[in-house]
């Protein structure tokens, strides 16, 4: 099984609202396992991007009578109990080992942060399905006589333009604001930040519906959309119990719910004054977060890089809940309306950046993204290289190519394989070369002149004369329709199938004969070449002696 890690990227599209209804928009997103591709409405061009999950909401719900949401039959639409399965419970795990955890929400305005976040009503997101958990668990060790002290306890704060406002205790003063201190031995914390203790989740909804209602008056005064702030909520889970020796003991968790201002709203233009501050003041704890989840990422696949938490109030703030046994989560937030599509793009840039495609990631991504892995004569280095194909062109070759393949007969621009068609069952592949002389075989038969060819789960494809790879389409493996057994491909079959198509199994007795008359060519070139050497040199020898005779003769 992969390892578990600490820092998971989500992205979801959500079905088209009512505006977007009325201006028939179009979809500009496609989602294919952790990935998610988005085509440009101008150009058709499309961006491909990875990350930990790709979850498709846009369409194929059926609403129950009550108003919950499940898939239709047949579809692949996720649910908010997936997202839960997939994102929360590794927050309610860590919560009761005493470790925190932080949950970001990213994406433009009405993008569906709070339905996969919070949720609405009966569809309850990640918040209530921890809190419901964690308030569940505490009864049940309660039930059970457990002598633990549980403690809940609730914050709700914003951060505008590098300033702190308590949301559940806010001042008359719009100017002032709470200050930011550092304990030795705590870290960074909020002076004087509120925080009210809850028993149930009802409890922390009424918490945040005060804290919400005291943010849109903070806005209204001054004159800023809310969306302009990052928001975080704090839930603490305290456990106190004694220890054998008497001894009070306690294990604290935080759990923090940010919601951030997103980059996009930033770049208003013509922004003067306080708009210019303000969206300034966004872009850097974006920033800053960015580089902060970058390096922590890095430092979770063995690098050891300084983590920049001092670079933005923000980042300062979540530094007790980010790193070390931390989950971080983001969950990026998509409209599918192609008049969305450069809001969606730059939520999508800023959440990609976060996900390094370190090796246990790619060994993941391979289970579902189609690839070509290699095969080697030694059996145990075949699968070690694995190239993913992403949709739309894949070019292949041995200098600035998308998959750069080095090797005899490799040309620089070699060949290449499109993706296309990928809302069919299996997609398509066809795999073309990019030069006549570009050397390149599947299952044994070289292509020639401008065909294309097109792949199927399992082909074997040999570039040049050395790099032999295995094409893997997973949507095509999985399919239960598809009545086969898949062999897997070795080296030596592959190398078998090459050698019968290029008639290479030919008779010993030929292949003697040929070297034969090799080794005869060589011997008379050779003899040629020693017999002139012998003709210059006694050349050279005759008129050397003539010019000593002459000199004899002369001297007398
Ligand atoms: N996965 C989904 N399934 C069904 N409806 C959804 C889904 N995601 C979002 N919606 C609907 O889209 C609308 C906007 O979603 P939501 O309020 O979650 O956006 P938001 O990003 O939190 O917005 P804001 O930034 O304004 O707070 C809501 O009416 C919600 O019901």
């Amino acid at each position: 099984m992969a390892e578990e890690e600490n820092v998971k990227v989500a992205v979801r599209v959500r079905p088209f609202n009512s505006r977007e209804k009325a201006m028939g928009s179009d979809i500009d997103s496609t989602m294919d396992g952790p990935r998610t591709v988005l085509t440009d409405p101008d150009t058709g061009e499309e961006k491909d991007f990875v990350f930990d999950y790709s979850y498709w909401s846009h369409d194929g719900s059926v609403e129950q009578a009550n108003g919950y949401i499940t898939p239709a039959a047949g579809t692949r639409i996720c649910r908010q109990k997936k997202v839960y399965d997939d994102l929360g419970t590794g927050v309610a795990k860590n919560a009761w080992d005493g470790y925190n955890s932080t949950l970001f929400a990213y994406g433009q305005t009405g993008s569906g942060k709070s339905w996969s976040v919070v949720g609405y009503g009966i569809n309850k997101g990640i918040v209530p399905m921890f809190s419901e958990e964690l308030f569940h668990g505490i009864d049940e060790k309660k039930q059970a006589g457990s002598k633990t002290q549980f403690e809940v306890k609730f914050s709700m704060l914003e951060i505008y333009s590098e300033k702190v406002r308590d949301l559940l205790n806010p001042t008359p003063n719009k100017k002032k604001s709470l200050k930011i201190r550092e304990h030795p031995k705590k870290g960074f914390y909020v002076e004087g930040l509120k925080t009210q203790y809850v028993d149930t989740y009802a409890a922390i909804e009424q918490q945040m519906e005060e804290g919400t209602h005291n943010r849109t008056i903070a806005a209204t005064n001054m004159n800023a959309t809310s969306s302009r702030a990052h928001t975080i909520v704090g839930i603490t889970f305290i456990q106190k119990s004694k220890n054998k020796a008497g001894q009070e003991t306690a294990k604290s968790s935080i759990v923090n719910l940010v919601d951030l201002a997103g980059s996009e709203r930033a770049e208003s233009t013509g922004a003067t004054g306080d708009r210019l501050k303000e969206g300034a003041a966004i872009n850097q704890s974006l920033s800053a977060l960015g580089n902060v989840i970058a390096a922590l990422a890095d430092n979770a696949g063995g690098k050891k890089m300084k983590v920049p938490f001092r670079d933005s109030v923000l980042t300062k703030l979540l530094k007790n809940a980010l790193g070390g046994n931390s989950k971080t989560i983001m969950v990026a937030a998509i409209s599918p309306a192609d008049i969305n599509y450069s809001e969606t793009l730059s939520t999508l840039r800023y959440g990609k950046p976060r996900y390094g495609l370190t090796m246990s990631r790619i060994n993941e991504a391979r289970k579902t993204t189609p690839n070509l892995y290699n095969l080697n004569m030694d059996a145990q280095l075949s699968g070690m290289i694995c190239h993913l194909l992403e949709v739309g062109e894949n070019t292949i070759g041995n200098k600035g190519c998308d998959i750069t393949l080095q090797g005899p007969s490799m040309l620089e621009r070699h060949a290449k394989i499109v993706y296309s068609n990928v809302h069919e069952p299996h997609g398509m592949f066809r795999l073309e070369r990019m030069n006549t002389d570009a050397r390149t075989l599947v299952n044994g038969e070289p292509l020639t002149g401008d065909e294309a060819e097109e792949l199927h789960h399992n082909d074997r494809v040999m570039f040049g004369t050395t790099q032999l790879y295995v094409f893997v389409n997973p949507r095509q493996r999985d399919d239960v329709a598809v009545a086969t057994t898949w062999m897997m491909p070795t080296y030596e079959s592959a190398q078998n199938e090459i050698a019968s198509h290029a008639g290479l199994a030919v008779s010993t007795e030929t292949k003697s004969q040929e070297l034969e008359e090799l080794r005869r060519k060589l011997e008379e070139e050779m003899k040629a070449e020693l017999e002139e050497n012998e003709r210059e040199m006694e050349e050279m020898r005759k008129s050397y002696e003539e010019k000593l005779k002459a000199a004899e003769e002369s001297a007398g």
